[in-house]
């Protein structure tokens, strides 16, 4: 049943495939991103969620089908130019220099966004004018507190809020989370939900995640995937008691609680 409110679409892919030696791991799916919602790619192991990811983020190139933002195909596009059209990942925390500040790597960030690039690599003057945004995004994930600590000492946590700061800092159109939850605790599980539940106000965030609680906590949206199909679309509520759902995840959602 579709939500009469649903608000324009900004992210889509139509019959998107992607083959690996003839073995279909993406196998013709049809995604539709609304603008502002967090739509979130669920499914059992296997089930396809990090090859779409990567498709949607240009680090795959499809073997058929279209993904389009707005009103530009972006089919084919490799990873640096989805950036810069307005899809960010967030970063993974091996990409982070362990010597440098939250600071020091937002204002790299800021500066690589521009049209500078990397030229002016670490040139203080070059850096400073970049600060105070710099400020204002570790400010939003909870970091301002540890602007000035060298990124190697950080705690777990804040290493992937680091991330999602470095990854806001493109200014996306849609921001792609992937398992921003994986391998924390309870507590920094509760903190990363309420974070992305702040992040996400005047953004379109695509999440995958495997723990349902944060799913049902976030998501306007949700996709199944299973064998690299779309099982069932819907608000998180309908897809949540759908018996092929149900029967799908049979072991994995108790798994994931
Ligand atoms: N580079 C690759 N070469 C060959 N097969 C691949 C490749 N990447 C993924 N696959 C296969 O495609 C299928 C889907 O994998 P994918 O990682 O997308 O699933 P997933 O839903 O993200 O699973 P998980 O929840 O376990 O991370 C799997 O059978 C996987 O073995």
């Amino acid at each position: 049943m579709d939500d009469p409110v649903r608000r324009p679409l900004i992210l889509t892919a139509r019959n998107l495939v992607k083959e690996f030696r003839g073995f279909r791991a993406v196998d013709g799916v049809d995604l539709d991103v609304a603008d502002g919602d967090v739509h979130a790619l669920v499914g059992p192991n296997g089930a396809g969620k990090t090859t779409l990811f990567h498709l949607l983020t240009g680090f795959h190139k499809p073997s058929d089908g279209r993904i389009r933002l707005g009103d530009r195909d972006l089919t084919g596009l490799g990873p640096e130019q989805v950036a810069r059209a307005g899809i960010a990942r967030s970063f993974q925390i091996t990409s982070l220099f362990a010597q440098l500040t939250p600071r020091e790597h937002l204002e790299l960030a800021l500066q690589s966004a521009t049209a500078l690039g990397w030229r002016f690599w670490r040139s203080d003057r070059a850096l400073a004018r970049f600060s105070g945004r710099a400020m204002e995004l570790l400010d939003e994930v909870g970091l301002a507190g540890h602007a000035d600590v060298p990124a190697g000492a950080l705690a777990y946590g804040r290493k992937r809020a680091l991330e999602l700061a470095l990854a806001l800092a493109l200014e996306p159109r849609v921001l792609l989370l992937d398992e921003p939850t994986a391998g924390m605790g309870v507590e920094d599980v509760d903190r990363t939900v309420a974070l992305i539940g702040r992040i996400r106000q005047g953004r379109t965030v695509v999440m995958v995640e495997h723990n349902m609680n944060v799913v049902g906590a976030l998501a306007d949206r949700v996709t199944v995937l299973q064998s690299g199909t779309v099982l069932v679309e819907g608000a998180y509520a309908e897809v949540r008691n759908d018996p092929r759902v149900i029967s799908a995840y049979l072991g994995d959602v108790d798994a994931a609680h």
